[in-house]
């Protein structure tokens, strides 16, 4: 079978399909009937407002929280009946930091890598591989706390990457970044999508941070308004541009959330 640049066979199970997922706080519908999916090869933008249910749905994704409703896969695995095979394909960026700052950068990396089985010399190996891909091979031994937060971001990244996920999840990564570092970010993932086939699902307010040849899942209070390729959600809207498409699906005028 021919294969995608990341040794992901054409043709596999899509990165993450989400079908019939609600979730409740109390009486608080967070996700109410969600059904996306993410191919892999592709950057999946999941785009909405504060509150719009990006984090939750994460948190079911990565079984923070059960799913008790519906059905979640990551590359055709069930994260609830097949937990340990699903979360081995997931790579995760949370919104929060969660790297050590005492610890040096490689040291950081190695300490994923045990928890997910690898030795310490394929580890260390892999450790200077992912941080040469993201321009940070010459920071392996600096403590995290001398680097700046959009270097921060991409040790985070590069740690995500230590087990070779076929599914990256990025919770709004570039919130508190300056533009450049924010750029650096996008392209870093990018380029990660392109030359290695790994799905991303990359969710943002930030309508700067999406391009034409992206795919767009807009989310808001809790339902699916949209979803497809950049150009089918604008046709959808009935929108130039996404920033119009976004307002159209998500402001508060007589069409929005006209899909719900
Ligand atoms: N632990 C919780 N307990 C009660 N309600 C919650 C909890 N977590 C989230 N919610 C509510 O669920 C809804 C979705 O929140 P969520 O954090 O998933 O949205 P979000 O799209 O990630 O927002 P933001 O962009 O602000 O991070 C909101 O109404 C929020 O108040």
């Amino acid at each position: 079978m021919p294969e995608l640049p990341g040794s992901l066979p054409l043709g596999s199970a899509p990165a993450l399909t989400v079908n019939h997922v609600t979730h409740a706080f109390g009486a608080r519908k967070a996700l109410d009937d969600v059904s996306l999916s993410v191919p892999t090869g592709s950057f999946t933008a999941l785009l909405g407002p504060n509150g719009a249910g990006k984090t939750t749905l994460f948190s079911l994704i990565t079984r923070l929280y059960d799913n008790r409703t519906g059905r979640i896969d990551v590359l055709g695995h069930d994260v609830r009946r097949a937990p340990a095979a699903a979360l081995s394909k997931l790579g995760v960026v949370f919104q929060a930091r969660t790297l050590d700052l005492e610890l040096s950068v490689v040291q950081n990396l190695l300490y994923h890598a045990t928890l997910h089985g690898m030795g310490f010399a394929a580890g260390r190996r892999r450790a200077l591989e992912v941080l040469a891909q993201a321009g940070l091979a010459d920071r392996a031994g600096d403590k995290v706390r001398r680097l700046s937060g959009g270097q921060m971001r991409r040790v985070e990244i590069a740690r995500a990457l230590m087990h070779r996920p076929s599914l990256l999840l990025l919770d709004e990564p570039t919130v508190g970044l300056d533009i450049a570092s924010r750029a650096a970010l996008v392209a870093q993932v990018r380029a990660l999508v392109a030359q290695e086939g790994i799905g991303v699902l990359w969710a943002t307010h930030i309508i700067e941070e999406i391009t034409a040849t992206d795919r767009i899942v807009v989310l808001h209070r809790g339902r699916i308004r949209a979803e497809g390729a950049h150009d089918a959600v604008l046709a959808q809207a009935g929108a130039a541009d996404v920033s119009e498409a976004f307002l159209t699906l998500v402001g508060d005028g007589p069409d929005a959330g006209a899909a719900a």
